[in-house]
């Protein structure tokens, strides 16, 4: 364990190093052996951040400056409406939907009213599944809504297609005062949302343009949507600017958590761990895991390291949910393949608890549960998992949080944005964009008719001409 003074964020790592239960777990020798490397990683990465890039750690102090406008604006229309709705995919959806389910309420509030303060409910659309857009259209009063589209490159079809179908319903409602209800957040300059925004009068916030969406969470992407929902995002960023200090300051695998981090995640990879399950105890905790999918999977599955070799690297993420998925995929995590690194994330301590009652005419195989409370069911069967993936020889890690506390939920976005840097250098590819997903918009452009697209649509055509159907 990495003791750490000032954070209540732990990194108990036991099950990924060699012990009397598990030979196959890493020995220290093995962490030191990849020091140099990291010690390479650290000096290209604060190369970058000198050289002004690297902004998901670079301008954390500039959006700590900028709160006090942000926070202006979000107290403003906190107090006009009762639910906001960010249109948004990607980096540009997942990140302010895992805060607020950290943060304010386990379920994100669409089914249950907030009963924390009167802050808008908050709802995301990143699909585009009608369905569910109409019929959230249909349950919110759009005069009483406020839209946030968040989209980086401002061309995605999907956020766009969001945003055309709001902006006319809102036409229709609102009348005149329909940009009220929109608030744009893209670049400063860049995209098809910018010009609209500017020319229909939205109120506009700046997406960094060094800031890819994955890496996009603490700025204006997820600090407006905290803010509007009342959480402490002062107390988010302070958390993020300490666990970011303490990266860049300390040396050594055993010290600096990034480090420690991207080393076991990259020894695993070695040892054939082709897969990261990413598995929290925690309910609030559960959209983290599509968070922490999305950077994962984008920034380290790639096809070419930098030289331009083909290489094919990744770690293939996988969400899990604890209990839970005791009940459906550890089966598979302690005797199937073993081709995983397990994660898990727990919290010392919940915000509540919930007693078990006791009744002695129960049959006794039962009554051992009266007098507990859930979380102590539930923490014993979250170590009760470590020991029998340990016995089956299956590494697994830890990330303790003291609480669900904006600043550890801020420390915890930044040691894993720091740890996927890392693993970028350790893997010597680019971490930082995600060209295999490029053909697939493009057929998307072409399919749906966008000027410049004829031949990708005339591609996908002759694609789909022979079929295998069994109907
Ligand atoms: O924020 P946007 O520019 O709309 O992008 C939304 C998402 O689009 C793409 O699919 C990228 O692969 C993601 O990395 C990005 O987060």
């Amino acid at each position: 364990m990495i003791p750490m003074e000032t954070s209540k964020l732990i990194i108990d790592y036991t099950g990924m190093m060699v012990s009397e239960q598990n030979s196959k777990g890493f020995a220290k020798e093995d962490l030191l052996g990849l020091q140099s490397k990291l010690d390479e990683a650290q000096t290209n990465l604060h190369a970058l951040r000198d050289s002004g890039k690297l902004d998901f750690s670079l301008l954390l102090p500039e959006m700590l400056a900028q709160l006090p406008e942000l926070c202006a604006y979000a107290d403003e229309v906190a107090a006009k409406f009762e639910n906001f709705v960010v249109l948004g995919i990607g980096g540009s959806a997942l990140g302010p939907l895992a805060v607020q389910q950290a943060l304010n309420h386990y379920y994100y509030n669409e089914l249950l009213p907030d009963q924390r303060s009167n802050r808008p409910r908050f709802y995301v659309l990143d699909n585009i599944d009608p369905v569910r857009f109409k019929e959230l259209g249909q349950v919110l009063d759009p005069r009483k809504t406020l839209y946030n589209v968040i989209s980086k490159s401002g061309n995605t079809s999907e956020t766009m297609a969001q945003f055309l179908i709001v902006r006319d319903y809102l036409r229709h409602f609102c009348g005149e005062s329909y940009a009220d209800h929109i608030v744009v957040t893209t670049d400063q300059q860049k995209g098809n949302l910018l010009p609209i925004a500017l020319k229909e009068g939205f109120k506009r916030f700046v997406i960094p343009s060094g800031i890819g969406g994955r890496f996009s969470e603490l700025t204006p992407v997820g600090l407006l949507a905290a803010a509007i929902c009342g959480i402490d995002v002062e107390q988010l960023l302070a958390g993020a600017l300490e666990m970011d200090r303490r990266i860049r300051e300390t040396k050594g695998v055993f010290a600096n958590p990034a480090q420690l981090k991207s080393a076991l995640s990259y020894l695993s990879w070695q040892k054939g761990k082709k897969i990261s399950v990413f598995m929290p105890y925690v309910d609030g905790l559960k959209t983290m895991a599509d968070w922490y999918a999305q950077l994962w999977a984008e920034s380290l599955g790639k096809r070419y390291d930098r030289t331009g070799k083909a290489v094919s690297l990744g770690q293939t993420p996988v969400k899990a949910l604890g209990v839970t998925d005791q009940h459906s995929q550890v089966q598979l995590y302690a005797e199937g393949p073993d081709d995983k690194v397990i994660t898990f994330l727990t919290l010392e301590e919940f915000k509540d608890t919930q007693g078990i009652p006791v009744d002695s005419a129960l049959p006794e195989d039962i009554q051992f549960l009266g007098g507990k409370t859930l979380e102590e069911l539930l923490f014993a069967e979250q170590k009760a998992t470590e020991y029998a993936l340990t016995l089956a020889g299956r590494q697994h890690q830890k990330i303790i949080l003291s609480a669900l506390t904006p600043f550890n939920i801020g420390q915890l976005l930044l040691l894993l944005e720091w740890e996927t840097a890392y693993m970028g250098e350790l893997f010597n590819i680019n971490a930082f964009d995600q060209p295999g997903v490029e053909e697939g918009k493009n057929g998307t452009y072409g399919l749906m008719g966008r000027a410049g697209y004829e031949a990708k649509k005339q591609a996908i055509k002759e694609f789909g001409q022979e079929r295998h159907l069994l109907e």
